[in-house]
């Protein structure tokens, strides 16, 4: 049997199918439900583990479950209480959904209504604060109320509000047994935030909270992702804009580029399809761990497949940084021009395979934050315009230092 470790989705569907919290649904993939599991290369069963391996259940082909271990690890872990260890604890309590931080008006709202239990749904996805700041939120208020208590329950979002709601509701049901349940106002399940929250209606240790986590376009990391043939000028602008970020001071920056990791990360790699994506998927996966610490990553690849450079935006965003695709479009004519290792004459003579844009294709990117085609322009002019872009979006204002 294989062994797979699922999406964070799944992963969070799984605890809520073995913890009772979906009843009456026990497994994936049932017709009509949002609960479902991918399996690789069409496998019809398989051993599922954690990120690191711990197996958590079997799933046989037809999506059933058999638990092997309960998670054991992770921030608030002993607030995942099942709705039966939950129900043990707080029979005769009012139970309240959250999916945001708490504001003032909703603490009055909940003061005067007995015992309550704060259920923080703190699924992937289903809060616009990541899930520790929403359960780091739902404790505080807890904290403002004379009795209450915080439950963790990692109710995922699955993408379809409709039925997203519908389950949620099943499961807070659930949770309450026969209990009151009491929805606040407008924020039961609030679609995902796309600008910063003002943070004026929060009490003080909540608005901390909710400001540590939306840092400021600035504060926030930051991934720019040169991609282009090769001799279009990645390097080049990449290590101009390193050297301007480091004047400048204030942020750390690491260098990613395309041939060094290869002498490193990805020592031994070919330039095969496969091999390409597995070091473009290298290169993310270390950006966005940069990304997540609040640094900024420079990367200066090829990346030539759309859809790995997705993969790493997904990669990023998902570690809460910010991705910056810059298409250096200097056309193939002009980098074979230049020619500055010698690869092009000996790509032409068949002397190296697979070579972007002679023989390997390069597929232009159809969504950059910026597009700059280097031919017949200055460094420093072709790099403005990457500059400008960066300011415009808000994540970083370089002034240009002209000696
Ligand atoms: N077959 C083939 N195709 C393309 N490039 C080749 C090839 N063989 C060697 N080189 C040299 O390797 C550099 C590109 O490596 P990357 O890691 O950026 O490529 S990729 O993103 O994995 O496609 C590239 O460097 P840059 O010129 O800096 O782009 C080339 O110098
Ligand atoms: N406006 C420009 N921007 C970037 N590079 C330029 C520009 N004009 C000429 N060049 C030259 O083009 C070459 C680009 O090489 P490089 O930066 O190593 O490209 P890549 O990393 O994409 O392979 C360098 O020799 C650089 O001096």
């Amino acid at each position: 049997m294989i062994q797979h470790c699922p999406t964070p989705t799944e992963l969070d569907d799984l605890e809520l199918l073995v913890s009772g919290a979906y009843a009456p649904l026990t497994r994936f993939n049932e017709q009509g439900s949002p609960v479902t599991l991918t399996l690789p290369d069409g496998a019809a069963e398989a051993e599922l583990v954690d990120p690191e391996g711990l197996p958590l259940a079997r799933v046989a082909a037809d999506g059933s479950l058999e638990p092997l271990t309960h998670a054991q690890y992770g921030p608030f872990r002993r607030l995942h209480l099942t709705p039966a260890q939950a129900r043990e604890q707080h029979a005769g309590a009012t139970w309240v959904p959250v999916v945001d931080a708490l504001t003032e008006a909703d603490l009055d709202d909940l003061r005067g209504r007995g015992r309550v239990v704060l259920l923080a749904l703190m699924g992937t996805g289903t809060s616009a604060l990541s899930p520790v700041a929403l359960v780091r939120a739902t404790l505080a208020a807890s904290d403002l109320l004379d009795d209450a208590s915080a439950v963790a329950v990692p109710l995922p979002s699955h993408g379809d509000a409709e039925a997203d709601h519908a389950l949620g509701t099943q499961v807070v049901g659930t949770y309450a047994g026969g209990d009151p349940v009491h929805a606040l106002p407008s924020r039961w399940l609030s679609s995902e935030r796309s600008e910063r929250v003002e943070t004026d209606s929060f009490p003080d240790t909540i608005a901390a909270i909710v400001d540590e986590d939306q840092p400021t376009p600035e504060e926030q990391g930051l991934v720019l992702f040169f991609t282009g043939l090769s001799g279009s000028g990645k390097s080049t602008l990449a290590r101009a804009l390193m050297d301007l970020l480091l004047e400048q001071g204030g942020r750390s920056v690491t260098s990613l580029d395309g041939d060094v990791v290869r002498r490193h990360l990805s020592a031994g790699l070919t330039f095969s399809k496969a091999d390409r994506e597995t070091n473009i998927r290298r290169i993310g996966w270390v950006a966005a761990e940069i990304a997540r610490h609040g640094g900024v990553a420079v990367c200066s690849p090829i990346a030539p497949f759309a859809e790995t450079r997705e993969q790493v935006r997904e990669m990023v965003e998902a570690a809460g940084g910010a991705f910056f695709l810059v298409h250096v479009a200097t056309p193939l004519e002009e980098c074979e021009r230049r020619d500055r290792k010698g690869l092009y004459a000996k790509a032409r003579a068949g002397e190296i395979p697979e070579f972007t844009g002679i023989s390997s294709p390069y597929e232009e990117p159809d969504d950059p934050a910026v597009r700059v085609d280097t031919t017949g322009r200055s460094i420093e002019d072709a790099l403005d315009d990457v500059l400008v872009a960066l300011d415009e979006a808000g994540y970083l204002h370089l002034t240009r230092t002209d000696g």
